[in-house]
C-alpha cells in the first residue's frame, strides 16, 4: 500500500493530495485544469451529488461480479483508464507503468496518441487490454501510421475523440504560457508535426498552438466512412453528449460511444457528463455500448454511472495522480482501490453483477432529476 506523511493512501483523493506535493505547478495546472471558468469541470463532479441510491436487501451478496466483456475481451473491472496524454510529465516511465499498473488489475488502458512512451513499449508492458486514441490529423498519414503500428503491436480497438476540433480556452495553462518542457514529447509522432507544443509564450498554451495547426477543424460524419476503411478495429467516439450525436454515431457504423465533455477541458457551461448519460443511452438503444468520463472519483461514482446504463466507465485525472504518486504500484493501487469500492456499493446495494445494475438502484434527491 502506498503511504504519505500522513498516513496510508485509501482514497483517490488521498492520491490527488500526494502527488500534488510531487508535481511541477505549471504541470499540476494542466493535468487539474479545465477550459475557462471551469463550471463543466466542476459540475461533472457535483452531478453525482443530485443522486441517491436504492439499496435493495436479502439479494445473496457473498460473491459480486465486477467482469466485463467489451469488444469480445473480457475486463477484471468495468473501470479502465482513459486517454490522458504525456505521461512522462508525472513519472520517468510514462505509459509503460500506467500499463503495468492497470494490467495489474485486468483494466483496459486506452493510450493516447499524444503518449510519451512509443505504443510498442506500451504493448510489451500490458496484458493486452489496450486501446489507442487517435485525433484527427489534417495530415492523414499521420493516423494511418498509427494505426498500423497499434493494429500490429496488439491494440483492440480505436478511439476517435471528437469533441476537439481545437482545444479549450485553458487559461491556466495561458497564463502559465504552458508547454511540454524536458525531454518529454509525444514519441509515436513525427517531431517536426509536434514541434510547437515545445514553445512556451506567456498568454499561450503551446498545446492549443499545436493543436491549432495539427488538427483537422473541418470533419464531418461522412469522413468516418475513410476512417472505416483503413482499419478492422473497432472504432469508439469519445465527446458524445447528445441524443443527436449518438444517433449520428450509430447511423455512421460507430462501435461504440463515450459520453464525455473531456472532463470539463473543451467548451466550458458544456452539460455534466453525468447529465448526458441517459439520453445518449436512451438514443443508442442497446445498438452499441457506451461508456463514461467524467468526474468519477468513487466507487459509488461508477455505479451510478454503470446504472444510468454505461458499459464501462475511464478515469481521466485519478491514474495520473496513482502514477505521480506510486509509479506502476500508485495506478494498480488507485485502480484497485476503486474498484473495491465499486465491488463493496454493489454489495450493499443488494446487485452483485453488473447486470443487476439499472435505473432502480437510483433515485434524484427532492428537486432533482436523474
Ligand atoms: C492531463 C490530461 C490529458 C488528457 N489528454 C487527453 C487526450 O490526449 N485525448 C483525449 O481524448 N482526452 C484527453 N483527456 C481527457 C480525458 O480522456 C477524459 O475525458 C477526462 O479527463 C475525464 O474526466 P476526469 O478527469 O474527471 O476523469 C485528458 C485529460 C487530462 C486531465
Ligand atoms: C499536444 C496537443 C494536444 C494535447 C491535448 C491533450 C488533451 O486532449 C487534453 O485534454 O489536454
Amino acid at each position: 500500500m502506498t503511504r504519505s506523511k500522513t498516513g496510508p493512501v485509501l482514497t483517490a483523493s488521498d492520491y490527488q493530495h500526494l502527488a500534488r506535493e510531487l508535481v511541477d505547478a505549471d504541470v499540476w495546472d494542466f493535468i487539474e485544469g479545465g477550459a475557462e471558468s471551469e463550471r463543466t469541470l466542476r459540475a461533472n463532479v457535483s452531478a453525482f451529488d443530485r443522486l441517491r441510491l436504492r439499496p435493495r436487501v436479502m439479494t445473496d451478496v457473498s460473491t459480486v461480479d465486477t467482469a466485463v466483456s467489451l469488444f469480445g475481451a473480457g475486463h477484471r473491472t468495468p473501470i479502465g483508464v482513459g486517454p490522458t496524454a504525456y505521461h512522462r510529465l508525472v513519472n520517468p516511465e510514462g505509459e509503460v507503468a500506467t500499463a503495468r499498473g492497470a494490467s495489474a488489475v485486468g483494466a483496459l488502458f486506452v493510450v493516447s496518441v499524444f503518449a510519451s512512451r512509443s505504443l510498442e513499449d506500451i504493448a510489451a508492458a500490458s496484458d493486452g487490454r489496450l486501446w489507442l486514441h487517435l485525433y484527427w490529423f489534417r495530415r492523414r498519414e499521420v493516423m494511418t501510421g498509427l494505426i498500423r503500428r497499434a493494429e500490429d503491436a496488439g491494440y483492440t480497438a480505436l478511439v476517435l475523440t471528437v469533441d476537439a476540433p481545437r482545444i479549450g480556452r485553458r487559461w491556466r495553462d495561458m497564463r502559465n504560457g504552458f508547454a511540454i518542457g524536458g525531454d518529454v514529447a509525444a514519441v509515436n509522432i513525427d517531431a517536426a508535426v509536434m514541434a510547437l507544443t515545445h514553445h512556451s509564450d506567456v498568454g499561450h498554451s503551446a498545446i492549443a498552438d499545436h493543436a491549432a495547426q495539427s488538427f483537422d477543424a473541418a470533419v464531418t460524419w461522412a469522413d468516418l466512412a475513410w476512417l472505416r476503411s483503413q482499419t478492422r478495429l473497432p472504432i469508439v467516439l469519445k465527446g458524445i453528449l447528445t441524443a443527436e450525436d449518438a444517433a449520428l454515431a450509430v447511423e455512421h457504423g460507430a462501435d461504440g460511444v463515450v459520453v464525455s465533455n473531456h472532463g470539463g477541458r473543451q467548451l466550458d457551461g458544456a452539460v455534466a457528463s453525468l447529465e448526458a448519460l441517459p439520453e445518449v443511452v436512451d438514443a443508442v438503444a442497446g445498438a452499441i455500448p457506451v461508456l463514461f468520463d467524467g468526474g468519477v472519483r468513487r466507487g459509488t461514482d461508477a455505479l451510478v454511472a454503470l446504472a444510468l446504463g454505461a458499459r464501462m466507465v475511464l478515469l481521466g485525472r485519478p491514474p495520473l495522480w496513482g502514477l505521480a504518486a506510486g509509479g506502476a504500484d500508485g495506478v494498480e493501487g488507485l485502480l484497485r482501490t476503486t474498484t473495491d469500492e465499486l465491488a463493496h456499493a454493489m454489495a450493499l446495494a443488494g446487485r452483485p453483477r453488473l447486470a443487476d445494475l439499472d435505473r432502480s438502484v437510483l433515485r434524484a434527491r427532492p428537486g432533482g432529476e436523474l
